[in-house]
């Protein structure tokens, strides 16, 4: 029996998807029939998958952003905040990082909304291809290396991206260690001219973006072995409010160590997080470090969702981590 679907479907061809495949490899060839009656897998549907399954087929976001070939309906999002704050400007060059990029729809929002020499760089722990013009590396963010990783792709991005591809080429086997950064593609178009303020200070970044949450390790899918769609494969937000809001506070805050130690006076943060009883800590921290600190919910974020966005604006000068942590 062949089980040809994403996680985040639980393995299940919806009907409506799929009605039958062939598959060929050389003379031998496979058919798949979804039906009733052949998959009794489609018949063993929770509840909460059929839920999911009928809400993305009724939902407008998920529509337009298959008709608009976004790569998630993520994408509409920032594309909300970006309407009310203006973070991005299209007749200036930015220096951006997109935290927790996979599977690309906000990349691909940046990458439109900005001008076109900007350097957008995407992150994320799972190894996803990014779209045209945007740079990515697979790395942890909770990582120290990866906050220097990418403070040396906006200094001297050519070097870094070598180095990334002699350190993939000398590893043997493939490490699934997440946290070992690894190239995973270089965007092209890429502006060669590195935009940085001042010659020596670490303040390359303009903007950072962070659309992060936990994911959970793989529980189906495991027949594919492409690693493009891992993204698909794994499950997000577990359905635990404290365990998604713990989470969620933690990568929250790495990415504000980031901004200290990167972002350009004057620059901005976007980041998702998961409402509970310590956003109030992370907010403080933010006001401590930012200008301005506006709570955000963009029409198109469900509003049954506990997912909320802090956008920060004006990164005060001289604040350290150190200074807004201790
Ligand atoms: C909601 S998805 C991002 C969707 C994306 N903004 C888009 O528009 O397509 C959250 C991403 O955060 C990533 N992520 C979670 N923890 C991470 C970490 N510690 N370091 C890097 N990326 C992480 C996940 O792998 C996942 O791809």
């Amino acid at each position: 029996m062949i089980t040809l679907i994403p996680a985040r479907l639980g393995g299940v061809i919806p009907s409506t998807h799929l009605k039958s495949l062939t598959i060929k490899y050389h003379n031998i060839s496979c058919r798949y029939q979804s039906s009733s009656s052949s998959s009794s897998s489609s018949s063993k549907k929770s509840s909460s998958q059929s839920r999911w399954l009928a809400r993305s087929r009724n939902d407008f976001y998920t529509r337009k952003a298959k008709e608009m070939n976004m790569r998630s309906r993520a994408g509409f999002k920032l594309q909300e905040i970006n309407s009310k704050f203006h973070l991005f400007n299209k007749s200036k060059v930015q220096n951006i990082v997109d935290l927790g990029f996979a599977p690309g729809a906000w990349s691909q929002v940046a990458a439109s909304l900005s001008h076109t020499n900007s350097k957008i760089l995407g992150v994320d722990i799972l190894p996803c291809k990014p779209p045209k013009g945007v740079s990515s590396i697979q790395a942890n963010i909770l990582s120290k290396r990866t906050h220097q990783t990418i403070y040396e792709y906006f200094v001297n991005n050519d070097k870094v991206m070598m180095n990334l591809k002699k350190r993939h080429a000398t590893n043997d086997q493939e490490s699934t260690d997440a946290v070992t950064d690894k190239l995973v593609s270089l965007g092209e178009d890429l502006p060669t001219k590195t935009i940085i303020d001042k010659k020596d200070s670490r303040q390359v970044v303009d903007l950072v973006i962070s659309d992060m949450y936990d994911p959970l390790p793989q529980v189906t899918g495991f027949w594919n072995n492409t690693t493009n769609t891992a993204y698909y494969r794994m499950a997000n937000t577990s359905g635990l409010k404290a365990k998604d809001h713990g989470a969620s506070m933690d990568l929250c805050e790495a990415g504000l160590i980031l901004c200290l130690e990167l972002l350009k006076d004057g620059g901005a943060y976007v980041c998702k997080f998961y409402s509970g009883g310590e956003d109030v800590v992370l907010e403080h921290r933010l006001r401590k470090s930012f200008d301005s600190v506006t709570r955000f919910k963009p029409p198109a974020s469900r509003s049954e969702s506990r997912e909320d966005y802090f956008v920060c604006r004006g990164r005060k000068p001289g604040v350290t981590p150190r200074g807004v942590f201790v």
